[in-house]
């Protein structure tokens, strides 16, 4: 049987980690690190994604903002609000809540942030430095992935096959390109790849990210390999489920990660150390401060 990978456990630890700086920063009576999250709209997923980033704040003593506006908030308003939020000397994160509502233009939206402050990792600047291997925000998710990698010791992935299944901008593209730049060989498969389960079974990585509950089967993965599951689905009992078919695979893979308590609260994790390196970078806080 698989061994599986807890994001929910590594993720604790990160916030522990991270709530011992904050505390630090606040015996020395210092300014402390502020994230401000905007959502437009009641997407049920998205509340209940933003009601954890606040959690989190919370839990680590980070300072949090949560912005709720109407699905009806024009374009503008919204750029307003972000331009306030750029120059707002205080606010060190901008997270604005995605899916938006179908009248907004994600791009305009992502490109509005201020790209020292875009902790989401989304903005091209950011986007383009990761591709270059130059310090910046990776984005959330991507970055939680590797770090689960490497805590069960997949550091250098030399001479590894990983398979990416999913292309989209949040989680496809940027997971493949951080794949690379840890050495894997890395294949991206998408709706219009053929025989995609003759690739999936060369992988040594395999990370899922296409929204369709349990898509992945037992005979789709290379035995002993290393699993990952982005997806979450509900199934037709209403249960919460990955992308992979969880109970199967996990007879044959090396390691698997869980839907919940897998991927999810490692995308949290990454966005609280994403703020607080903001806000190190704008105070001028050095390595040997931290
Ligand atoms: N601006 C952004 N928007 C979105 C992002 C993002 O990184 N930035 N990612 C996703 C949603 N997401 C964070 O925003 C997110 C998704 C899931 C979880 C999580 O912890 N999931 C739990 C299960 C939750 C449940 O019960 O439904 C888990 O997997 O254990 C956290 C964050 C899209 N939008």
């Amino acid at each position: 049987m698989a061994n599986v990978i807890y994001g929910s456990d590594i993720a604790k630890q990160v916030k522990k980690d991270l709530r011992l700086r904050i505390m630090k920063l606040k015996n020395e009576q210092k300014r402390l690190p502020k994230l401000v999250v905007v959502l437009v709209g009641e997407h049920p997923a998205s509340v209940s994604y933003v009601k954890g980033k606040e959690k989190a704040c919370h839990e680590i003593g980070m300072e949090n903002d949560l912005i709720l506006l109407p699905a009806t908030t024009s374009e503008d308003e919204l750029l307003q609000i972000i331009h306030q939020l750029n120059t707002d000397t205080k606010v060190d994160g901008i997270l604005v809540q995605l899916p938006l509502p179908a009248h907004m233009d994600e791009h305009v939206i992502l490109h509005a942030i201020d790209p020292k402050k875009d902790v989401d990792g989304f903005h091209p600047v950011n986007v383009g430095k990761m591709l270059l291997q130059e310090p910046t925000f990776l984005s959330c998710t991507p970055k939680g992935i590797i770090r689960m990698l490497e805590e069960i010791g997949m550091t250098d992935l030399s001479g590894k096959q990983a398979v990416v299944l999913g292309r989209s901008n949040i989680v496809g593209k940027p997971v493949a390109q951080l794949l690379l730049n840890h050495n894997a060989t890395v294949t991206i498969c998408h709706s219009k790849t053929e025989d995609i389960k003759s690739i999936t079974k060369r992988a040594d990585i395999l990370v899922v990210s296409v929204g369709k509950a349990r898509l992945v089967k037992r005979d789709w993965v290379k035995p002993g390999a290393v699993v990952i599951d982005v997806g979450i689905n509900r199934d037709d009992q209403n249960k919460l489920c990955g992308d992979v078919d969880f109970a199967n695979v996990s007879e044959v893979a090396g390691y698997i990660t869980p839907v919940p308590k897998g991927v999810g609260p490692m995308t949290i994790a990454m966005l609280l150390e994403n703020t607080l390196q903001s806000y190190e970078q704008r105070e001028h806080v050095s390595w040997d401060e931290r």
